[in-house]
């Protein structure tokens, strides 16, 4: 974790001087991975460092806490994407009401020229920036003047002609058109997190279940699917997952649950990563445990099914 910061005061990171992305990078989709693949590249060819800049929580959270947009990566995950993608520092500042209140003056001295020494920002289409909104590649371009650096943006992605977007990926997602997703992500939606006790149920209806919490953020997608499970062993493991709030044994907090095929031991306090391959059904109210029970063997054969499918079409290694 010694590439991350959270906070605008600080010492210099990168005395050497850096490349900056900025963006909520919120799922790290294609467009997300052109700004940070450039930033890396221009970074190495200038021997500076390279640098993701984002917020955490993210700004649209903080100023909507009652309903706030749904979340695609929670914030290790999004950290260690962008490390994978190559950042060699990055910066999720923390979002309050001093974040809000700054100017883009200020953001940009206090964080652009003193905290990363920048010398090349590059932004995603229409980024904006600072006390409502009101700085733009404009903005970044006129202060890169007087700070000594220079401000670009990036050209849209584009899949089948519509623009690749957070927002666009939320929608598919919550359409459980989980292929439209993959596509716009470069890769199969996943949500990773660390094994939490539940209610200790499952085990009991034949079903144990490894648990994630969702940290308090909103759900982009919801109700039953088939899943790769990552990092049980070298492989990838089989299984069935629920996310959903549980309504026939009175759950309240949504969370994601993932039965894995042909295995029993220990998960508690690890780190797995659970990836959609197919939607299988909407979340049910069941009348009483073993009509729910049933429905899981159902869901089970028909999980095995698709991932046996897609084992065949795509070489997945499990
Ligand atoms: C394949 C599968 C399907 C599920 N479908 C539903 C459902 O439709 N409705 C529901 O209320 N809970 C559903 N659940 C969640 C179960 O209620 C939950 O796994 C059970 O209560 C055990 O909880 P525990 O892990 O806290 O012990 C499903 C779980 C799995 C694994
Ligand atoms: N096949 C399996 N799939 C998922 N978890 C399993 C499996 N076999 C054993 N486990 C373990 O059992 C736990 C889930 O059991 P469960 O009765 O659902 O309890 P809880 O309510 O605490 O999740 C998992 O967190 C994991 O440690």
């Amino acid at each position: 974790m010694d590439k991350l910061f959270r906070d605008v005061e600080g010492e210099c990171i990168a005395p050497q001087g850096s490349v900056v992305c900025i963006g909520a990078f919120d799922g790290l989709h294609r467009g997300h991975q052109a700004l940070v693949g450039h930033v890396r590249a221009r970074a190495r060819a200038l021997g500076l460092k390279a640098v993701a800049l984002s917020f955490e929580p993210l700004p649209r959270e903080y100023f909507s806490p009652a309903d706030p947009p749904a979340r695609l990566l929670l914030p290790r995950a999004r950290f260690e994407g962008l490390c994978r993608l190559g950042m060699d520092a990055v910066g999720l500042l923390r979002f309050n009401a001093a974040m809000a209140a700054m100017s883009p003056e200020t953001f940009v001295e206090k964080v652009l020229v003193e905290r990363l020494a920048a010398r090349e920002v590059w932004v995603g289409p229409g980024f904006r920036f600072g006390n409502r909104r009101a700085g733009d590649l404009a903005t970044l371009q006129a202060l890169g003047e007087v700070h000594g650096f220079k401000a670009t943006e990036v050209a849209v992605v584009a899949d089948g002609g519509e623009r690749v977007s957070a927002s666009a990926v939320r929608a598919q997602l919550a359409a459980g058109d989980l292929d439209a997703a993959a596509r716009a992500l470069g890769r199969r939606y996943a949500i990773a997190g660390t094994v939490v006790r539940g209610k200790q149920l499952g085990r009991r209806l034949g079903y144990p279940t490894a648990n994630i919490r969702l940290a308090g953020k909103r759900a982009p997608l919801g109700g039953i699917f088939a899943v790769w499970v990552h990092g049980i062993g070298p492989v990838p493991r089989a299984g069935v997952a629920s996310l959903g709030t549980r309504p026939t044994v009175q759950g309240v907090e949504p969370l994601l649950e993932a039965h894995v095929f042909d295995f029993d031991g220990d998960l508690y306090g690890s780190r797995i990563e659970v990836e959609f391959v197919a939607k299988l059904r909407d979340e049910e109210k069941f009348d009483d445990l073993p009509s729910l029970v049933r429905q899981m063997d159902e869901d089970s054969r028909q999980a095995r099914r698709a991932l046996r499918h897609d084992k065949e079409t795509s070489g997945v290694s499990a």
